[in-house]
C-alpha cells in the first residue's frame, strides 16, 4: 500500500483526490490536511465519503507527512516549495497541484506568480506531471509539478499538430472556457452564485499565468518560436472546460491525414479519446472521470484547423492527472482507480 498525506483535504482538488483515493486499490490515505478544519472528521465535513474516509483533518504542523510515500499539495501557490525541501530529504515523493514546480523559467514564475521562488535548487529536478507527454520523466522522478487546468488542454490539442511540424507555431490561439470550481472554494464576489450564473465572461485577456507555463512546455516540441494568445473565460457551470484551440496550417494536408496524427498519437493512451473527425464534444462526456477528448476541424477554406479538446478541470485538469502521476511513480497500472466513467447528463 502507498501511504499518502493531502496538504490542502478541505479545497475542491483536496476533496476530488480523497473521491478519487477513498477507492484506490493501493492507495492508504494516512494524513489530510487543513488549518481551519483541525480535528473535525473528513466524513462530517464531506458526507459523501462517510464509510470511505475514516481520518480527520489535521493542521499541518501535526500531521506526520514525513511518514508518507508520497505526499499531495492541493493548496496555493508556494506552499508546496516551503515543505517540499524536508519531505524529499526524508524520501518522501511530492506532487504539487499548484505552480510551485511547473516552470522551470524562474524570472517567468515570479513575475506572474508575484512571489519569490523559495527552493529554486529543486526546480532541475522538478518534472512536469504531463504523463501523455512525459511519461518516462515521471517515472523517476521524486517531485511533480502538475499541470494547471487550462494548460492541459492546450498541450494535448497542439501537441500532435507541432511535433509533426503543420501548423504556424507563432500564431496558436486558444479560447477556453472553464466551470466555477477552476477558481477553488474560497468567498469572493466573483465566484459568488449570483455573480456568475446565467451569464458568461472572460478574464485575463491582457495576460493569464498559464499563457508562460503552455509556451515553455509546447516550446520542448518544435525547434520554431511558439507564441500563444489564451483567452480564458468563466462559464456558469460547476466543474468542466472547453478549449476550442485555432493552427494555420502550413502545407497542404488532407483531413484524414490530420486526424491520423492524433488517434497515431494517442492511440495507447487511456485518457485521451479522438473523437470523429467533426464531433462536437461536450463537457458533461467527461465530467467526474479523467478522460479529456477531442475532436477536429476544417472550417471555411480548410487554412486553418480548429481542435476541441473537453475535460474535468477538477480530474484530468487536476487531481486525477496527479494520481495518474502517482500511478506511474509507483510502477501501477496507470489507470489504476482512475476508470470512472463521466456521469451524463
Ligand atoms: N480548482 C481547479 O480546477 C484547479 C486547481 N489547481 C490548483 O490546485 C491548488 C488547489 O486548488 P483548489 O483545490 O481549487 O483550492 P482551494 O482554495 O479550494 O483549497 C485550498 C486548500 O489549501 C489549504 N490551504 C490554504 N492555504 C494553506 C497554507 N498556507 N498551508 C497549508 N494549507 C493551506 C486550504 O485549507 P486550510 O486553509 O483549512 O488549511 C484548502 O484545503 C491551487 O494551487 C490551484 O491553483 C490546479 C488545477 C485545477
Ligand atoms: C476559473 C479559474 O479561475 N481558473 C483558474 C485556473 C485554475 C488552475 O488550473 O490553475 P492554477 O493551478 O495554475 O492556479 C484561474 O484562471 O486562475
Amino acid at each position: 500500500m502507498i501511504k499518502i498525506g493531502i496538504v490542502g483535504g478541505t479545497g475542491y482538488t483536496g476533496v476530488e483526490l480523497l473521491r478519487i483515493l477513498a477507492t484506490h486499490p493501493h492507495a492508504q490515505l494516512t494524513a489530510i490536511t487543513s488549518r481551519k478544519e483541525d480535528g473535525v472528521p473528513v466524513a462530517q465535513m464531506y458526507p459523501s465519503l462517510r464509510g470511505r474516509v475514516d481520518l480527520a483533518f489535521s493542521s499541518p504542523d501535526k500531521a506526520n507527512l514525513n511518514e508518507c510515500d508520497v505526499v499531495f499539495f492541493a493548496t496555493p501557490h508556494g506552499v508546496a516549495m516551503a515543505q517540499a525541501p524536508e519531505l524529499l530529504a526524508n524520501g518522501v515523493k511530492v506532487i504539487d497541484l499548484a505552480a510551485d514546480f511547473r516552470m522551470q523559467d524562474v524570472a517567468q514564475f515570479e513575475k506572474w506568480y508575484g512571489m519569490e521562488h523559495s527552493c529554486k535548487d529543486l526546480l532541475p529536478e522538478a518534472v512536469y506531471g504531463l504523463p501523455e507527454l512525459n511519461r518516462a520523466q515521471i517515472k523517476d522522478a521524486r517531485l511533480i509539478g502538475n499541470p494547471g487546468c487550462y494548460p492541459t488542454t492546450m498541450q494535448l490539442g497542439f501537441a500532435p499538430l507541432l511535433k509533426a511540424g503543420v501548423i504556424d507555431a507563432s500564431n496558436l490561439i486558444a479560447d477556453c472556457k472553464s466551470g466555477v470550481s477552476g477558481a477553488g472554494r474560497k468567498a469572493e464576489i466573483g465566484i459568488l452564485f449570483s455573480e456568475t450564473s446565467d451569464s458568461f465572461k472572460a478574464y485575463g485577456v491582457a495576460g493569464h499565468r498559464h499563457t508562460p507555463e503552455t509556451i515553455e512546455q509546447l516550446q520542448r516540441l518544435t525547434k520554431d518560436k511558439v507564441e500563444l494568445l489564451f483567452t480564458p473565460h468563466l462559464v456558469p457551470m460547476i466543474r468542466g472546460m472547453h478549449s476550442t484551440l485555432y493552427a494555420q496550417l502550413t502545407q497542404e494536408i488532407s483531413n484524414e491525414a490530420l486526424q491520423a496524427l492524433f488517434e497515431t498519437a494517442y492511440q495507447d493512451e487511456a485518457f485521451v479519446d479522438v473523437m470523429p473527425f467533426g464531433s462536437h464534444p461536450e463537457t458533461r462526456s467527461t465530467r467526474a472521470s479523467n478522460m479529456l477528448r477531442i475532436a477536429l476541424h476544417r472550417p471555411g477554406n480548410g487554412k486553418h484547423v480548429v481542435i476541441l479538446v473537453v475535460q474535468d478541470n477538477l480530474v484530468k485538469g487536476a487531481s486525477g492527472q496527479a494520481v495518474q502521476c502517482m500511478n506511474i511513480m509507483f510502477g501501477l497500472d496507470e489507470s489504476t482507480g482512475l476508470q470512472h466513467v463521466s456521469v451524463n447528463p
